[in-house]
């Protein structure tokens, strides 16, 4: 079974990547968070830095595309190619309505046409790999059956399914039954991605659903950072959970600093990752209150690592 890192908008950008990826656990493959591209330019163009090879040495990810059009797409693999890759996903799952009212994303997911017109161009001009990652549509699970047939007119790589309607956006349940009876009609491999919080979690998925072929972890991971671990069967003692935390923490810290400037927005940027991970904590409110409070780097050291070492046993 193989185990992916989801993309996740601000917090797996490079910087956590390559220090997780280095001292916590090594995923089968992880994916940049998206880069939207517009009328064949770049929206944000500095979400194109979590691209560059100097900040991905230890493993790469598979670039990920936001957009709706073949010009956008081809400037972006033009990017991409530069730098060495050799896979790009599409996302067809953003919920957000600046997306998806502008058509992209899960925004896509209604217009079954504009997505065959869309990947008929890609695959037939592309030198890539193409993978897309989606939801079950954008307000009805529904909305996959017409998507069905079209996926499967292309040779993707991989279909990496989350299934929540957009207009959930990530609350509500997953549709499960939906997604087993959808991914065994697709003929490309599927990833399960969705509320993966642990071990049983896992093994329900696998047990129901013996077609998937790979798991994707986001949120979960952030806040159980030793999951993908446990999924590995891998037993680590409380004293190798710490030292591999701390590892983790001290290269993040390293990365920030090289990238912001001041350790107010350092620790702004710290402060919404650790929203999720004060989870592993006993006293996650408490930690996560005093991790809000610090105003310095020193002082956030302190707190971490105290926790770290307090509560894992080190
Ligand atoms: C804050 C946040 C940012 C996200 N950014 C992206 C993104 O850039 N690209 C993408 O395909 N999905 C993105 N997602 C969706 C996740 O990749 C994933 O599909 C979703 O969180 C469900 O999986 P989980 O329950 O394991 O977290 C984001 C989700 C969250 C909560």
């Amino acid at each position: 079974m193989k185990i992916y890192l989801a993309p996740l908008q601000g917090l797996t950008d490079w910087m956590f990547r390559e220090s997780f990826s280095k001292h916590v656990g090594l995923f089968d493959k992880t994916f940049t968070p998206f880069v939207r591209v517009q009328n064949g330019e770049f929206y944000r163009p500095n979400q194109c830095n979590d691209l560059l090879p100097e900040h991905n040495r230890f493993q790469k990810p598979v670039p990920q595309f936001l957009g709706n059009d073949a010009a956008s797409f081809f400037r972006f693999e033009e990017l991409c190619r530069s730098h060495g890759y050799t896979e790009i996903n599409i996302n067809m799952g953003c919920p957000y309505p600046m997306v998806t009212g502008r058509r992209m994303g899960a925004g896509l997911l209604p217009y079954p046409e504009e997505i065959k017109n869309l990947l008929e161009v890609i695959c037939h001009d592309s030198t890539m790999k193409i993978s897309v990652k989606c939801r079950l549509g954008l307000e009805h699970i529904s909305e996959f059956e017409a998507l069905i047939p079209v996926f499967n007119a292309f040779p993707l790589e991989e279909i990496i399914i989350h299934p929540r309607v957009g207009k959930q956006q990530y609350k509500g349940d997953v549709d499960f039954d939906a997604f087993l009876n959808y991914a065994s009609a697709l003929k490309a491999p599927v990833c399960y991605n969705g509320d993966i919080n642990s071990n049983e979690d896992a093994t329900r998925i696998l047990q129901q659903a013996p077609e998937v072929k790979a798991l994707m972890l986001g949120r979960g991971v952030l806040q159980h950072p030793f999951l993908l671990s446990e999924l590995r069967n891998a037993s680590l003692t409380a004293d190798e959970k710490a030292a591999r935390l701390k590892s983790f923490h001290k290269e993040l810290i390293t990365h920030c600093q090289q990238k912001y400037s001041g350790d107010h927005h350092f620790l702004k940027h710290l402060e919404e990752f650790w929203s999720y991970q004060s989870a592993e904590f006993e006293n996650s409110h408490k930690l996560f209150k005093l991790i809000k409070k610090c105003k310095s780097l020193d002082q956030y050291e302190r707190v971490i690592f105290s926790a770290i070492n307090g509560i894992l046993g080190a």
